[in-house]
């Protein structure tokens, strides 16, 4: 049984996607910022934390990259994948709408429909979405944009469902615990992901994707996020298709490290959506494995 703190409070997009990731009997617990999950494994009071990464709509959850890229690593063993449709929940005979609350990711996903039907509301950022909802309750806003779930843990009404501007829109959510247990297995259809610092100097990102490019590796996702510590330089957080075992995948790694100061590996495991790997002609895992033989037995004079 494992016990796995999600970014709440009860009733977030968070606490669906650790159901979905949770094995039968593990306990899960609500925590209240991204941080604090990350802290709660870190700490060893959670066996693993589950957080949003990503969203098709918004992008990049920035409090999840930073977590990652700062203090102890922490590896993404799982992920998953989950439909966002958002509701509106007010306390039962609402008639005015002044303030409307979220997590900001939500609100920037259903500003038009705010615009049209509740012109004139401020919006409010929360830290969640289920946390507006908890607003509402105790009547310091009057109105949350929520996962539709949410009604089921608050006692508040329906003012509207299926609010969001973009049809489709999807986050990406990691389950993440310390290393030292074995990574999950490959699948064919896996994800990897690294945080890299390199060089603030000409050609030194494009030197980086001309590693990944060159082995025929996929990029599924790159972003920037300040290092913080010196104005103008930068982080890179590259997920690419492919899995640490294959060994195209770690003649790739071994060259981010040779390039990068600071390179941080942040896991390897099975897509959500089960997307497998492309592999560019002269890119299998079998042209490195003879590549490598080939080389070794030249070098031992075996092959002129
Ligand atoms: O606030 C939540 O419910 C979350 O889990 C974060 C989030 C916010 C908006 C879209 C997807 C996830």
């Amino acid at each position: 049984m494992a016990r796995i703190a999600y970014f709440g409070p009860e009733g977030t997009f968070t606490e669906q996607a650790a159901r979905a990731l949770a094995g039968p009997g593990d306990e899960l617990f609500p925590v209240e910022t991204i941080r604090l999950a990350l802290a709660a494994v870190r700490r060893g009071e959670a066996d693993s934390a589950c957080v949003p990464v990503e969203n098709s709509v918004e992008g990049p959850v920035p409090a999840t990259l930073d977590g990652l890229a700062e203090q102890e690593p922490l590896i993404a063993v799982a992920e998953s994948l989950l439909p966002v449709h958002f509701s509106v929940l007010v306390r039962p005979g609402t008639t005015r709408i002044e303030t409307v609350g979220s997590h900001p990711h939500a609100l920037a996903q259903v500003r038009q429909w705010i615009e049209v039907n509740l012109p004139g509301a401020r919006t409010l950022a929360s830290s969640s979405t289920a946390a507006a909802a908890v607003s509402v309750q105790a009547g310091e806003l009057d109105a949350a944009v929520t996962a539709p779930v949410a009604v089921q843990h608050y006692p508040l009404e329906v003012l509207a469902t299926g609010v969001n501007d973009v049809d489709d829109a999807r986050t990406r959510f990691l389950l993440l615990r310390r290393p030292g247990l074995p990574l999950p297995e490959p699948t064919g259809a896996d994800r990897t992901s690294v945080v890299a610092a390199a060089a603030n100097r000409t050609g030194a990102l494009a030197e980086l994707l001309a590693e990944l490019a060159g082995r025929g590796i996929n990029l599924t996702r790159l972003d920037a996020r300040p290092a913080r510590g010196n104005f103008g330089e930068y982080r890179f957080f590259f997920d690419f298709e492919g899995h640490i075992a294959e060994p195209r995948i770690g003649d790739a790694l071994a060259a981010l490290r040779r390039r990068c100061h600071e390179v941080r590996f942040l896991g390897s495991h099975p897509r959500a959506d089960g997307v497998r790997a492309t592999v560019a002609p002269s890119a299998a895992n079998e042209d490195f494995v003879d590549a490598a033989a080939w080389v070794e037995a030249v070098r031992n004079g075996d092959l002129a």
